[in-house]
């Protein structure tokens, strides 16, 4: 998928915007504050339908504004075309996909994938398992379609039990979810298995020029434990179960490990080298949602130059050249843009204005 164009109306200190895009590589340059972030935001917002700022929507409206409107034009390959658009009031907030009458955030991430790579994306191999299990499940969800289904029903019935056990309710009346737990909760584990055997494979060159010699594996953990599956797990933990007051076990504690020569990535490697490695294992998802759905995700890349030396800067874009796929960079000056990025649009940022090179 690609975006041919973007409107930008006041959102943050973009107050107005109106741009045709490269099929290829944006490179989007300016100072600090300058307005680079809230532009990949604009189009993070027409695919996601949330803001990766975790602030509300409504506070993205620019100072002294009522509204903002953010709109595109999409095509792919295969000549489908789209329209999505979001509308935000301080009260409400609206997203459009062609002439559907009711769009909702579903739809728009399977209409527009988009791959997010900002300066703090090492937190992926840094912090708790909630980050690793997102990245996982982004690429599960656009590649295998028993997946959401599976997702949705179980975070429902998890959600019924938790409450039953968090009231004290009798012991049946907690156990009534098991069922519908172990039954949803096995698919999305067979799916994320699957997925991830994608990744090990697909796993870019320059994840393996980066740790060298040494093995990079990724390891995956269901969130139970024990070899007898699921539904053994949360039978033996029921009496923890009702003594925490929640559903220790089960896929929505999985996570994976990545680690280098048996050493966890995140004891082994620089923060520069983090860096890198983490967004190969993105990149390594475009890559698979391409080969396998034939579908092209857009890349957007904050701040690609912070904490990344030219030999470092140079390998990712070398990457994102071989994927082909439409991309979003920042820079806070155009000498930072690597040289391995050909036939780039560049647009210059100043004061919330934009404006093509
Ligand atoms: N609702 C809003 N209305 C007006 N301006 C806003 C609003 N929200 C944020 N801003 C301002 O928009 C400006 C641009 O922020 P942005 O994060 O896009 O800059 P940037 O170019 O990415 O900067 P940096 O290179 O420092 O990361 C900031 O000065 C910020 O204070």
């Amino acid at each position: 998928m690609r975006l041919e164009s973007l409107y930008i109306e006041n959102f943050r200190c973009i107050e107005r915007c109106d741009i045709e895009l490269s099929p290829g590589v944006n490179c989007i340059v300016g100072d600090n504050a300058s307005g680079k972030t809230s532009f990949l935001e604009a189009i993070y917002i027409l695919g996601r339908g949330e803001s990766f700022r975790q602030s509300r929507l409504g506070q993205a409206i620019c100072h002294g504004s009522d509204a903002l409107t953010i709109r595109s034009r999409l095509n792919n390959h295969e000549g489908s075309r789209h329209r999505i658009g979001c509308h935000v009031t301080r009260q409400t907030h609206q997203l459009k996909l062609d002439d559907q009458a009711e769009t909702r955030r579903y739809d728009l991430i399977s209409v527009l994938p988009l791959q997010h790579i900002d300066p703090n994306v090492h937190r992926l191999l840094e912090q708790g398992p909630k980050y690793r299990r997102h990245f996982l499940d982004w690429g599960v969800f656009h590649v295998e379609h028993a997946f959401f289904p599976a997702w949705r029903r179980y975070r429902r019935a998890l959600k019924q039990r938790n409450r039953a056990l968090r009231a004290h309710r009798p012991k049946h009346q907690v156990i009534a979810w098991d069922a519908e737990l172990v039954q949803q909760g096995e698919i999305i584990d067979a799916c994320r298995r699957q997925y991830l055997e994608h990744i090990k494979r697909r796993l870019p060159v320059t994840a393996r020029q980066l740790v060298g010699d040494d093995e990079l594996d990724l390891t995956y953990h269901p969130g139970w434990r024990g070899d007898e599956g699921f539904g053994h797990a949360m039978a033996s933990s029921l009496k923890q179960d009702l003594r925490a007051g929640f559903t220790q076990q089960g896929p929505h504690r999985a996570d994976i490990r990545v680690s280098i020569a048996s050493t966890n990535a995140r004891d082994w490697v620089s923060r520069g080298q983090q860096k890198l490695l983490t967004a190969a294992l993105l990149l390594a998802q475009a890559d698979i949602l391409q080969s396998t759905r034939g579908v092209q995700p857009v890349l957007l890349l904050d701040d690609m130059a912070a904490e990344l030396g030219e030999t470092y800067r140079a390998a990712l874009a070398a990457e994102i050249e071989r994927l082909g796929v439409q991309c979003f960079l920042t820079f806070l000056s155009p000498d930072l843009i690597p040289r391995e990025l050909s036939e780039t649009r560049m647009f210059h940022v100043k004061q919330g204005r934009i404006a093509m090179a």
